[in-house]
């Protein structure tokens, strides 16, 4: 889909590493001008500095003839998001397409998780994506020439996970959020969808999947032979963000090799 996207600006949140990076890539590769966001957390509990990573995927994007601009911001805090697409849209003249890829998965048993934990995957998985979409929206309208605005909620909006009672609403309430926003924004030309991916090689479940039963167990379910990788996601994202996708909205796209479907 080389060129579909050119002349176009996208953010990406969480897009310094994982399937955020491959999004901002893919989005690049179609000749999209894209702004990268990242976070450093305020301790190493809260995750890992991503100064380093983030450097490498703007000099990747500038590498394929594009703009890219760093942006750094905690999505869930209002504020800061404000304050994010702000200066994206001095950086790169607008805004076309935001993809909320920003999320948190700290696996934790039901029985003894600490609200805070709770709180705190909420605040930035499904809080942040709110806060993502309405700024973003709200320059796509003034702007008046639509857009694109996609959330990677996930397979777990669809099935439970043990270790994830806290994660698993939030990705099926990314998927509501983008049916509701729409209705609204549909009439200014702005889709909202989202793609569901499966079991994704990432930092996000590196521990979980250092258990090799579990593993095994995962790349036996899925049909297509393999777990997947941050780029077997981008190619759904680019092309709800290009304009072939002109009439999809409200849709999810799940992006997992066939794992949901392979009960037995
Ligand atoms: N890896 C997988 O199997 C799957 C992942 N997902 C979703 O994909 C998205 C990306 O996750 P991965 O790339 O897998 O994990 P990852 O851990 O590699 O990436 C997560 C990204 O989110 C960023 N982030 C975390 N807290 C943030 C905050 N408060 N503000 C801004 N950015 C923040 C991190 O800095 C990082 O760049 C998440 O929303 C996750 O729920 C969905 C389905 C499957
Ligand atoms: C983090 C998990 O391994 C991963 O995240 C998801 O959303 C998938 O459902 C997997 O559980």
């Amino acid at each position: 889909m080389t060129g579909v996207l050119a002349g176009r600006s996208a953010l990406v949140t969480g897009a310094s590493r994982g399937i955020g990076r491959g999004i901002a890539l893919g989005l690049a590769a179609a000749g999209a001008d894209v702004a990268v966001n990242w976070y450093r957390p305020p301790s190493p509990e809260f995750g890992r500095d991503n100064g380093a990573d983030v450097a490498s995927v703007v000099a990747e994007i500038e590498a394929m003839g594009r703009r890219a601009v760093a942006v750094e911001a905690d999505v869930s805090n209002g504020a800061a998001v404000r304050a994010m697409v702000d200066e994206v849209v001095l950086s790169l003249g607008g805004l076309d397409v935001l993809v909320n890829s920003a999320g948190i998965c700290p696996f934790h048993d039901f029985l003894t998780m600490p609200e805070e934990l709770w709180d705190r995957v909420h605040a930035v998985n499904l809080r942040g994506a709110f806060l993502c979409s309405q700024a973003a929206a709200r320059v796509m309208v003034d702007q008046g020439r639509g857009g694109r605005i996609i959330s990677v909620s996930s397979i777990s909006a669809l099935v439970g996970g043990g270790q994830q009672a806290h994660y698993t609403p939030t990705k099926a309430g990314v998927h509501s959020l983008m049916q509701s926003i729409a209705i609204p924004l549909g009439p200014h030309g702005i889709t909202c969808n989202s793609v569901l991916p499966g079991a994704i090689g990432t930092d996000i479940n590196r521990d979980d999947w250092s258990d090799p039963q579990k593993l095994a167990y995962l790349n036996g379910r899925i049909p297509i032979g393999r777990l997947g990788e941050p780029d077997d996601v981008a190619g759904p994202v680019v092309f709800l963000a290009s304009p072939a996708a002109r009439y999809v909205t409200g849709a999810a796209l799940l992006v997992d090799g066939g794992l949901y479907v392979n009960l037995q």
